[in-house]
């Protein structure tokens, strides 16, 4: 740490403060453990409170503006955003590892979220409903569900929160939002622009602390009207329980295990492409990301080489570095969660093919490295093929045939994303009906979510509500039936 090492704060009622207990603690580098990125509050349950209080004042003068002055501001927020790109892009590469040009392609997308929801101030919120009573006038509206509590995840450090704050502020909900600690560098920044666009004060605010104090205080809190959440499974659970237990609403989005199924008549490059693309961008850190491989056995050895020929040519390194293709995992503890799962994997009996190492060499030694692996001979009910590992792994499993290909993409927990490959059309018509999944695509790897379609997961990857999108709006609001007679 030098002097100059930049300092962020809490935001509160328009304002950037210090957390009340003055603790603070260190965003690093994963690209290198021992660089600092910034100096970020370690908040207490006070600092949680004012902002709750600010959110609740504000909450009322919010509402009352109309859609269009509400979108006014997202618009104003999505220039400035932009004009930072670069800016937010270099802090989300270095506290959270991925490269540099996913990180710029991500705050484009945070750009185009504000944009979208911005529009949506000016669309249509109800139905005029035919009255029983001929004299009376029947129909629709929507109220916000007042604050909403937004706990976010360090994968998509931009756009996961964008997604839930833009739909929260454009229906008239102020937000108390808690980033996670990983990635609380660049949440300040997104902050920021949203500051700069002159955003009323109170509306949206931002604590940095622990999951367990400023995350769990938000479920728990009587002031809190609503929570959305992405993250893991078990917080996930928790945050909605806690939720319920007051009465609260809740949206949970949580993991994935999710399958790419390529069938024997499948264009194997495109689906080798895909396979890498979903599997291995952003190190696999994506809830969306392909991990179960599952390969007819008539190209099971054809697929298998050709993917391992590409594999071996992703460079691995700093996401800064033009020439890298694959970062570090965002921190340590995901580092060996990732390793671990490695362990398990080969005593479980699959077989190693590819990488799966921490690379002792250079620079890449200071940081949270794996480099890609591939396994094989890889059984369902292994746990590498049914728990989360969140990282560059990839586990191929063969098959006779598509019916037991679909029944084997099924056999999971978790229903988020999963994808086929495939040149027949009874093929990817049978995969779209019996898939259990929120997002299945035909021909295109399992991430890849298009912002103005709803996403949300089936199974556990959920609490089976949806996000983005039109659908945004089922959860930030409340309808209102209104039936007037003169
Ligand atoms: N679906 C997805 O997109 C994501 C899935 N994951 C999965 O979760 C695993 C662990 O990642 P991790 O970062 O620990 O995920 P968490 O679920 O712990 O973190 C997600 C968010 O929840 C907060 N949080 C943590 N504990 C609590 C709590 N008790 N009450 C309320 N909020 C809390 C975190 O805060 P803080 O950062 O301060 O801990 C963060 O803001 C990954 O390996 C992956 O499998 C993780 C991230 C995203
Ligand atoms: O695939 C995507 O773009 C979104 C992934 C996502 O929502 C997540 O990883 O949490």
């Amino acid at each position: 740490m030098t002097n100059s090492t930049p300092v962020y704060r809490n935001y509160i009622n328009g304002e950037w403060r210090d957390s009340e207990n003055g603790k603070t603690q260190h965003s690093i580098n994963p690209a290198n453990k021992n660089e600092i990125v910034g100096i970020i509050p370690d908040s207490s349950k006070q600092d949680l409170e004012d902002a709750v209080a600010a959110a609740k004042a504000a909450k009322l003068a919010w509402r009352k503006l109309a859609g269009v002055q509400r979108g006014n501001f997202l618009f104003k927020v999505a220039d400035i955003m932009e004009s930072r790109t670069n800016e937010i892009g270099e802090a989300m590469t270095m506290e959270m590892g991925k490269t540099l040009p996913e990180a710029k392609g991500e705050t484009a997308r945070g750009v185009a979220i504000l944009r979208y929801y911005a529009g949506e101030g000016m669309r249509k919120i109800g139905d005029v409903i035919p009255s029983s009573d001929a004299d009376a006038f029947l129909y629709t509206t929507r109220s916000p569900i007042g604050t909403v509590g937004v706990i976010s995840p360090w994968n998509f450090p931009v756009a996961i929160p964008i997604w839930k704050i833009a739909p929260a502020l454009i229906y008239g909900n102020s937000v108390v939002w808690k980033p996670a600690t990983e990635t609380a560098v660049t949440a300040a920044k997104v902050m920021q622009c949203f500051h700069d666009a002159g955003l009323p004060s109170g509306v949206l605010n931002m604590i940095v602390g622990s999951g367990s104090v400023i995350g769990q205080g938000i479920a728990e809190h009587a002031d809190i009207n609503g929570i959305t959440f992405t993250g893991s499974n078990a917080v996930g659970k928790a945050v909605g329980q806690a939720a319920l237990a007051r009465g609260a609403k809740y949206q949970l989005e949580m993991g994935g295990k999710n399958p790419i199924i390529i069938a024997a008549d499948a264009d194997l490059d495109l689906a080798v492409e895909a396979t890498i693309s979903g599997g291995l961008r952003s190190t696999g850190q994506k809830c969306t990301a392909t991990s179960r491989v599952i390969v007819e056995k008539d190209v099971y050895e054809e697929f298998k080489s050709k993917l391992l020929g590409k594999v071996a040519e992703l460079k691995v390194g700093n996401g800064l570095d033009s020439g890298t293709w694959l970062g570090p995992c965002a921190n340590e503890k995901q580092m060996d969660t990732v390793l671990s799962y490695i362990n398990k994997g080969v005593e479980e009996g699959a077989v190693l093919l590819h990488g799966g190492t921490r690379p002792a060499d250079g620079d890449l030694a200071d940081g949270f490295y794996v480099t890609p692996a591939i396994f094989d001979k890889v059984t369902s009910r292994m746990s590498i093929a049914q728990e989360e590992i969140f990282g560059p792994v990839l586990t191929l499993i063969e098959v006779n045939d598509m019916q037991e290909a679909i029944e084997l993409a099924n056999d999971t927990d978790y229903g988020l994303s999963a994808s086929i490959y495939t040149r027949n059309i009874g093929n990817a018509m049978l995969f779209v009906q019996e898939m259990e999944a929120g997002l299945v695509r035909v021909n295109a790897e399992t991430a890849g979510v298009e912002l103005q379609a709803p996403f949300g997961g089936m199974k556990q990857s959920s609490s089976h509500s949806r996000e983005q999108g039109q659908a945004a709006i089922e959860f930030y609001t409340s309808i209102k039936t209104v039936f007037i007679k003169p």
